[in-house]
């Protein structure tokens, strides 16, 4: 399935990475890197953001010599996707000087990778981020009012990305959220609460410190306004359309990275405007069950090929639910993993 498909979005689809690419890797996620020795002399940045076949990398981050280098791909990586968080090896000029062009010749091997692939058949799959550790969905307790199943889909493809979901609930001024977070109660999942004038950005900046952090948000929900407000340099595009120019709006459309730099330390946010949804096609249901280690210990005594679904025959998650053994969490942390392994089935 393609969930993008089933999500109720009025808008088109906008990216700025439609140039991205990759044929489909037989042997899993991890794209081969070609071992080229004569770029021994080679230079690692991380790319901040790419704009029409130009890449931002930043590149000797937090050292005096750290500078920003914009650069090419390489001919010989035409077919594959360079993308923002990547970590690439750079060549020729990589100054960082005005007017100056690097080029791209490798990309090291990814940590994590979010995509936002199409369904089994299709064989294109973008991939939007590479190298988050940590995703956080960003839901508005009303206008627009929130949705359980979309907030789930945020989190299976966090679980299956091996990335940890936050989430932050905004607008809580309009509407009490204690409803809709319930339905999440049975998760770790670390829970911000934001309202107009009490946005917690002391708390969400602790939670950022030494990790990158892709935002992500369906329209109207106040990502551009959390962003402004953790990094006030971003100035991502806020609020109202300007009803007589028709801007003010999605001015920017393309994945950036934005450093966030607070007492404690610094981290990234990586937001992605144009993206409001991840493909679901390629979801592993272990990856799922990995991300409830509690659970996971008591899977192992299921059948081969369990669903643990409650209909599923000799489930030991299930027998283990009516025995009492799981504790008092246990039917809201069953109950969680059961809607989120049907996410995607
Ligand atoms: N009442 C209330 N309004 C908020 C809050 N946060 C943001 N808003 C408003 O919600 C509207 C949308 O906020 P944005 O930050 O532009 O939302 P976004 O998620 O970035 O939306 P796009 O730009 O469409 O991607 C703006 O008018 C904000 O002022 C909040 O906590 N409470
Ligand atoms: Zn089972």
């Amino acid at each position: 399935m393609t969930w993008w498909d089933s999500a109720d979005d009025d808008e088109p689809e906008r990216y700025d990475e439609s140039d991205v690419r990759v044929r489909p890797n037989p042997k899993g996620n991890k794209p081969r890197t070609k071992v080229r020795p004569e770029h021994a002399d080679a230079v690692t940045g991380v790319v901040l953001g790419v704009d029409r076949g130009r890449y931002t990398t930043l590149v000797d981050e937090g050292l005096p010599t750290e500078r920003e280098v914009l650069a090419a791909r390489a001919r010989e990586l035409r077919k594959r996707a360079v993308v923002t968080g990547d970590r690439v090896d750079l060549v020729s000029d990589t100054t960082g000087d005005d007017g100056t062009l690097a080029r791209i010749v490798r990309i090291q091997p990814r940590a994590t990778l979010l995509r936002r692939s199409a369904d089994d058949t299709d064989e294109v799959e973008r991939i939007i981020v590479a190298n988050a550790d940590q995703l956080l969905v960003v839901v508005a307790a009303a206008n627009p009012e929130p949705r359980i199943r979309l907030v789930d889909r945020y989190l299976v493809a966090a679980f299956d990305a091996g990335i940890e979901p936050l989430l932050c609930i905004t607008k809580t001024d309009l509407a009490d959220p204690a409803d809709f977070l319930a339905n999440f109660a049975g998760l770790d999942l670390p829970v911000f609460e934001s309202a107009n004038d009490e946005m917690p950005l002391d708390e969400i900046g602790r939670a950022l410190v030494g990790h990158r952090t892709v935002f992500v948000g369906h329209s109207g929900v106040g990502k551009s306004t959390l962003v402004n407000a953790l990094v006030p340099s971003a100035d991502r595009a806020t609020g109202v359309v300007n009803t007589v120019t028709g801007r003010g709006r999605h001015t920017s459309s393309s994945t950036v990275s934005l450093r966030l730099d607070t007492e404690d330390g610094t981290g990234w946010v990586i937001d992605t405007p144009g993206v409001r949804s991840f493909g679901l096609g390629h979801v592993n249901p272990d990856n799922i069950l990995g991300a409830f280690s509690d659970l996971a210990v008591i899977a192992e005594r299921c059948p081969r090929g369990c669903t643990h679904l409650p209909d599923a025959p000799d489930c030991a998650l299930n027998e283990a639910l009516e025995a009492g053994e799981l504790g008092d969490s246990g039917r809201a942390r069953l109950d969680s993993l059961q809607r989120l392994l049907t996410t995607f089935a």
